[in-house]
């Protein structure tokens, strides 16, 4: 169970006035499901980034449970991250010339974390999100199965988070819907925290709470009744 709270954070860019991200405090409760929105350029992939450390902070604390991201060195960030969070991103980062199988194993490979019943796992969530040919290459599948897999792919070491960026963002409403309720489903089924970055109403309306961003500021922060 891994509460996340940021403190203090502020990320500046050279020749910027303000910063593109400026948090004083955020807390978000293990299993919690959030929205967070807002208009382009108001710091959605900016938080996404530092809240999965994908980006060092220099200013402030971004830590979930006891590990604080802004302290740990880039491989150890990157090896935390790998068992702890599972990542959907809008252009699915999958590596075509691979199956869709291969390619949900395939972080867990290179961790040397697949074992047997990862092979198991890897089945059975492909299953789970509706597609049928495991042995596919990947850039013959349509824009929804490949999204369908990199959430496959995201849940595969049972993480106990789960962030999604835009993930519906490049599907059309049909395949973004499908995409929406595995994200919301399978998360809730693991127990997992859901941290959705999103424009699409259907993908935030059934969230337990909605954290809009303004010029890098949280604006308003809203839970469901
Ligand atoms: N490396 C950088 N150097 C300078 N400015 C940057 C850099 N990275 C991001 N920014 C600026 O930070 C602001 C926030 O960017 P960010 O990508 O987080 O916004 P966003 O809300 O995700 O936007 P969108 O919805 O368009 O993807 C933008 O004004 C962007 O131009």
């Amino acid at each position: 169970m891994l509460p996340l709270r940021l403190e203090d954070v502020a990320v500046t860019f050279p020749g910027l006035s303000a910063p593109v991200l400026s948090i004083p405090v955020l807390e978000i409760a293990p299993g919690e499901r959030v929205a967070v929105t807002g208009p382009s350029g108001s710091g959605k992939s900016t938080f996404v980034n530092i809240i999965t450390g994908l980006e060092k902070l220099k200013t402030g604390h971004a830590s979930w449970g006891e590990t604080d991201l802004a302290a740990l060195p880039e491989g150890r960030r990157d090896r935390w991250r790998g068992e702890n969070i599972g990542l959907v991103m809008q252009d699915f980062h999958l590596f075509p010339g691979l199956s869709a199988f291969d390619n949900v194993l395939l972080p867990a490979r290179l961790a040397h974390a697949a074992d047997r019943s990862r092979l198991e796992r890897a089945k059975a969530l492909l299953e789970t999100v509706g597609i049928a040919r495991h042995d596919q290459k990947i850039e013959t599948m349509s824009r929804g199965e490949m999204q369908r897999v990199a959430v496959a792919r995201a849940l595969l070491r049972e993480p106990a988070i789960l962030v999604a960026d835009e993930p519906t963002a490049s599907l059309d409403s049909e395949a973004g819907a499908v995409v929406g309720e595995l994200l919301l489903e399978l998360a809730t089924s693991l127990g997992s925290t859901l941290i959705v970055v999103s424009h699409d109403e259907r993908l935030v309306a059934p969230m337990d709470r909605r954290i809009s961003l303004l010029a890098g500021a949280i604006a308003s922060d809203e839970r469901k009744d």
